[in-house]
């Protein structure tokens, strides 16, 4: 596995084929990082996610929300939820990630793992509502978590670490080729909150 020296290097590609990955590095300063977790704690409304897994609705401990800026149906693991207004903050986050990446976004899914044993199996964004392709953009609070890339055929793996205030931009062919894991861990950590900026594809009607 390589586990990348976090170079501050935005422009160099993490995966070594099959997709795209720039890490940002902290895009903003701690007293702002933690103001935003803050706000994002107390304006955001938190569900446990329920899936669909081999036929049995399980309901995790991690919390979900999903905003955007129209009510988006967004199916994964065979539910489907109707995005919520952004909020001031996811606003102010958007519009601050469009401009560092270039790329844009029109909806948001957010987590909440409440320890390092909460975390994410493997998968791909990938879903046929989103815009094929499209940047993804993932921004972290709180803990600092190991997030790992999986190739689907070669079985290569790319680690590193996300940081609090820190962006991530997933791009090109990554969701097609390559896995993706937030593994859990038995370290005691704090909680930690993830954004991921993505695209609907908008019908055409
Ligand atoms: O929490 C993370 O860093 C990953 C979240 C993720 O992969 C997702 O929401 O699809
Ligand atoms: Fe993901």
């Amino acid at each position: 596995m390589d586990l990348f020296e976090q170079t501050l290097d935005k422009s160099k590609n993490l995966l070594p084929y099959q997709g795209t990955v720039n890490y940002y590095g902290k895009i903003m300063g701690k007293a702002q990082a933690e103001g935003y977790l803050n706000k994002l704690l107390e304006t955001i409304d938190w569900k446990n996610d329920e899936a669909i897994i081999f036929g049995k609705k399980i309901i995790t401990k991690r919390k979900v929300a999903w905003y955007g800026e129209k009510p988006f149906g967004y199916t994964y693991s065979k539910t489907t939820k109707y995005a919520l207004p952004w909020t001031n903050e996811l606003l102010e986050l958007k519009l601050l990630i469009e401009k560092e990446s270039g790329e844009t976004f029109n909806s948001c899914l957010l987590n909440l793992y409440h320890t390092g044993e909460e975390g994410m199996a493997w998968h791909s964004d990938a879903e046929t509502d989103l815009k094929k392709d499209a940047a993804i953009a993932s921004m972290s609070f709180g803990a600092e978590r190991k997030f790992v890339f999986k190739n689907k055929e070669t079985k290569h793996k790319v680690a590193l670490i996300l940081e609090n205030g820190s962006l991530l931009i997933m791009k090109g062919t990554t969701q097609t080729y390559w896995l993706h894991r937030l593994p859990s861990t038995k370290t005691n950590l704090r909680l930690r909150v993830n954004l991921t900026f993505r695209t609907i594809a908008t019908p055409i009607c």
